[in-house]
């Protein structure tokens, strides 16, 4: 997979040479560039903003300078990704769509967000989408970019040494997982569930199924709203 992540923040990218992803990158699983978009502006102040039309506070970031980008960067497989409060919600779906993609741009804006015009124009030469992480409004997209890249990389095969971990995590299978723990079997008068330490397999799988669904239905049983009136019993809750 290609990855190119345009910024007039380079450095804030930096994490994204760390750790699995930094791996990722050396082992060849994950071809990542990042730019500065000041790169494709032709003044001496290197402007990429603007005054909106219409008034109001705040600048506008110029579609110059991201037109010529996008035409150096993408082609018709690219699959454009611009991170803005007024996006879909990102999910752990568009996590695994976006990891089966050959080529992500990720345009980061900043200011008061990018003249439409450039979100409308890309629209006509490669695919878009404009995602949330969430209903607040932080200072441009980088941090938002660092989130998908690792929600999408961790899916890239080869990435996680241990492809079963991405079975039974949360939101894989549209519910929470269950708690989990290690040793030692006792800490602070707190004992790792009996079942736990059982060996029975299948009680253990049972249990994990039903703390799961228990936790979902506690902390998010907006993911259990499919299950209403269909006489599904989750054991001791109400669904
Ligand atoms: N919430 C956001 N605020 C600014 C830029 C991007 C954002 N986001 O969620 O992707």
């Amino acid at each position: 997979m290609r990855v190119d992540v345009v910024t007039i923040f380079p450095e804030y990218l930096a994490p994204l040479d760390l750790s699995l992803i930094g791996k990722a990158r050396r082992t060849g699983i994950l071809e990542l560039a990042v730019h500065d978009l000041r790169t494709w502006t032709h003044d001496v102040h290197r402007t990429v903003d603007d005054t909106p039309y219409g008034g109001g506070p705040g600048m506008v970031m110029r579609p110059e300078p991201w037109g010529q980008c996008f035409d150096d960067l993408a082609s018709p497989s690219t699959h454009l990704v611009v991170p803005t409060p007024a996006g879909a919600p990102f999910t752990q779906d568009l996590a695994r769509a976006f990891s089966s993609d050959p080529h992500l741009l990720f345009a980061c804006g900043r200011y008061e967000g990018i003249d439409q015009r450039v979100i409308d124009h890309a629209a006509t030469r490669m695919r878009v989408s404009e995602v949330s992480l969430g209903d607040y409004v932080l200072f441009g997209g980088e941090v938002a970019v660092l989130v998908v890249m690792e929600a999408v990389t961790r899916l890239l095969p080869g990435v996680l040494g241990n492809a079963d971990s991405l079975v039974e995590e949360s939101h894989s299978a549209g519910v929470l997982e269950a708690p989990m723990y290690t040793k030692p079997p006792t800490w602070r008068g707190l004992d790792v569930p009996e079942v736990l330490r059982s060996g029975d397999h299948g009680k253990i799988a049972r249990w994990r199924r039903e703390e799961g669904l228990r936790r979902t239905a506690a902390q998010r049983p907006d993911l259990l709203s499919h299950l209403e009136g269909t006489g599904f019993q989750i054991p001791g809750v109400d669904v």
